[in-house]
């Protein structure tokens, strides 16, 4: 079987402390921005579809005391890569947030993975399958904010572009100051009464088609969002140059 040299085992420290968690990988969506004719957690790279990628990196953290995964509707070959990790699979949404959704109400069903508490999970990791290459690390930092009383954590990078505010014409309006600006990553961790209440919250208001990360529904209910070091591995395979890279990078490594 094909390794990820980039992961490293799981950090006692982080394992250890109090919080329960529960990690979800969204991994219901179409790809159409991919357009490789196959739902993209099925894709390969290296011999390995993405989504087996994803959760063997969730296992090496150490850190997912119930593990769910969203699948397209009937989707049996992700269904079954799932349940080989003792993942719970739910059929995911028409959006990302209503994957999410659905993950998070099927928590208390999921199985306790080997050797982890079975006490029902306090926290919730919210990752995507596709930023399959997420380093060890980078769930670290996240759980770990989270066991020091952070109650929305998120993993960020610097933004290398100019980014620019436009009209409904396309002129700019705006230039924000490069240096307040972070590229958002996942997992997203949360409190899982905080996830769940803002959730709700959300969808009283209709807010779930302007839904683009978990984090934004933290917002919009005033909690303190903290971001923490994300990784560049965490790149999501979103276009074909995405996928290129991810071969490119992977292929080499595990030749
Ligand atoms: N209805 C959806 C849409 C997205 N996702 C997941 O959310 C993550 C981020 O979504 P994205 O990268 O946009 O994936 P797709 O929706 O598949 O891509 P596209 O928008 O190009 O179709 C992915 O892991 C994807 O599987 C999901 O679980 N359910
Ligand atoms: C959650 C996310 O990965 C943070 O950057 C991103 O917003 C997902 O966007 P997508 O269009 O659903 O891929």
């Amino acid at each position: 079987m094909e390794t990820n040299t980039f992961l490293t085992t799981a950090n006692d420290s982080v394992a250890s402390g109090q919080r329960v968690f529960a990690v979800v990988v969204v991994a219901a969506g179409s790809g159409s921005r991919l357009g490789y004719g196959l739902p993209k957690a099925q894709v390969p790279v290296a011999g390995k579809e993405l989504l087996r990628w994803a959760l063997e990196g969730v296992k090496a953290t150490g850190l997912a005391s119930r593990l769910i995964v969203t699948v397209p509707a009937g989707d049996t070959a992700l269904t079954a890569i799932a349940e080989e990790f003792g993942a719970l699979a739910v059929t995911g949404g028409a959006t990302r947030a209503e994957s999410v959704v659905a993950a998070l109400n099927a928590i208390n069903r999921a199985p306790a993975q080997g050797g982890m508490s079975d006490s029902d999970p306090d926290a919730v990791l919210v990752h995507d399958c596709a930023r399959c290459f997420t380093p060890v690390e980078a769930f670290h930092a996240v759980a770990q904010a989270l066991e020091s009383g952070e109650k929305a954590v998120i993993p960020v990078v610097p933004v290398v572009d100019t980014v620019k505010s436009v009209d409904s014409d396309e002129y700019v309006s705006g230039t924000p100051a490069r240096s307040q600006l972070r590229a958002v990553q996942t997992p997203q961790g949360f409190d899982l009464s905080t996830l769940l209440a803002a959730y709700a919250k959300a969808s009283q208001q209709g807010l779930a088609e302007s839904i683009t990360d978990d984090a934004m529904l933290a917002e919009t209910m005033g909690i303190p969002v903290l971001c923490v070091a994300g990784s560049e591995d965490s790149f999501k395979i979103t276009t074909r140059l995405d996928l290129a890279l991810a071969r490119a990078l992977y292929e080499k490594e595990n030749s």
